[in-house]
């Protein structure tokens, strides 16, 4: 029997290889990408499984023929450890329990988790040479810097929204700010971001992500203000203002202000419910598989 397979590499190559089933060698030593048989399903675990994006990721996966997913990561304290991942996202007993043991069979772990959680899942994912997509926000600069080292290891993909429409809003936004920065009067940016009740951080990972890219066609100088209270003085040149709206079941949306002295434009990108991140951390796993070691964004796995 032959297999064909798949090798991403970090020149040029880029083929598709025959092989005997035999002679596969699975995978290369510390910093070779991983060969994916492509007659096989991708595996893929998912990381704080048992959460509301979690949920979503699994219904969505399992219903992805060229996927199967065979593990889902919970916390040791878990009330759900036990019960079946495909129960839990309402969909189809999958016989994958919810557990806080890790998977070390993955091709890619899908992490929508906290914080908290995720210097476990970058260190399991360097031990086993697992590519990894992390969704989770809010994390500190360290982690942040431990990711972008576990990122000289695996192939890993990191954005704060895996939504095809606000990455491309993230663009819009910039060619926006770079179109207006200096008109006559001056341009004034705040950024509204709208959520869940249950959101733990603030402001999202993506209004942080608009300001950054927003700031860098603003200038150097950029300040980052977090809500506004009391005798604050004139709104400066250089802010860019964040606010955080924490209302009911919305599942995530952000208007960027772009004002000017007689007129204003108003960028708006809102989610219906949360399958454009489940989806888009989906594409990011098929994509990353084979990649070589690297930090990606969604900007790559989208090509924009
Ligand atoms: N990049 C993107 O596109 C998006 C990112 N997000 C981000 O994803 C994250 C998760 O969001 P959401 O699903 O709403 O949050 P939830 O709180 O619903 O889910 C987080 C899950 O992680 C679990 N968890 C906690 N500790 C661990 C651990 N040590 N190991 C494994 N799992 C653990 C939690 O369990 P328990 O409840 O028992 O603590 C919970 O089930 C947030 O940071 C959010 O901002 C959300 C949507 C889109
Ligand atoms: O917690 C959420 O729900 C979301 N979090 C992400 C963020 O902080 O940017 C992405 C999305 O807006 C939903």
């Amino acid at each position: 029997m032959l297999l064909l397979f798949k090798l991403h590499l970090p020149a040029a190559v880029n083929a598709w290889y025959i092989t005997r089933p035999d002679s596969c060698i699975l995978s290369f030593a510390f910093h070779l990408p991983k060969i994916v048989l492509m007659s096989e399903s991708l595996k893929i675990a998912v990381h704080g499984a048992a959460g509301r994006m979690g949920r979503r990721v699994v219904a969505l996966a399992s219903a992805d023929p060229s996927i199967d997913v065979m593990g889902a990561i919970e916390n040791d304290q878990s009330a759900l450890l036990g019960q079946d991942a495909g129960d839990l996202a309402a969909v189809e007993t999958l016989g994958v329990p919810v557990s806080s043991k890790w998977p070390n069979e993955a091709d890619v772990v899908i992490d929508f988790s906290l914080p908290e959680a995720i210097d476990r899942c970058v260190e399991k994912c360097v031990a086993y040479k697992t590519a990894l997509v992390v969704a989770t926000t809010g994390m500190t600069d360290l982690q942040v810097e431990r990711l972008q080292n576990a990122a000289n290891t695996i192939p890993v993909v990191w954005a704060p929204s895996m939504s095809l429409a606000v990455n491309l809003s993230m663009k819009l936004a910039q060619q926006i700010t770079e179109k207006l920065v200096n008109v006559p009067g001056g341009l004034d940016v705040e950024i509204i971001e709208r959520h869940h009740r249950y959101k733990a951080d603030a402001p999202s990972g993506t209004a942080l992500k608009f300001g950054d890219m927003i700031a860098d066609k603003l200038g150097d100088d950029t300040i980052h203000v977090h809500g506004r209270e009391g005798h604050t003085g004139q709104r400066k040149r250089n802010e860019i203002g964040y606010h955080a709206v924490r209302v009911g079941d919305n599942p995530g949306e952000h208007t960027i202000v772009f004002g000017m002295l007689g007129e204003r434009i108003e960028l708006n990108v809102a989610a219906s419910n949360r399958d454009c991140y489940a989806a888009g951390a989906i594409a990011a796993a098929k994509w990353l598989i084979g990649r070589p070691a690297g930090m990606y964004d969604m900007f790559d796995v989208l090509e924009m």
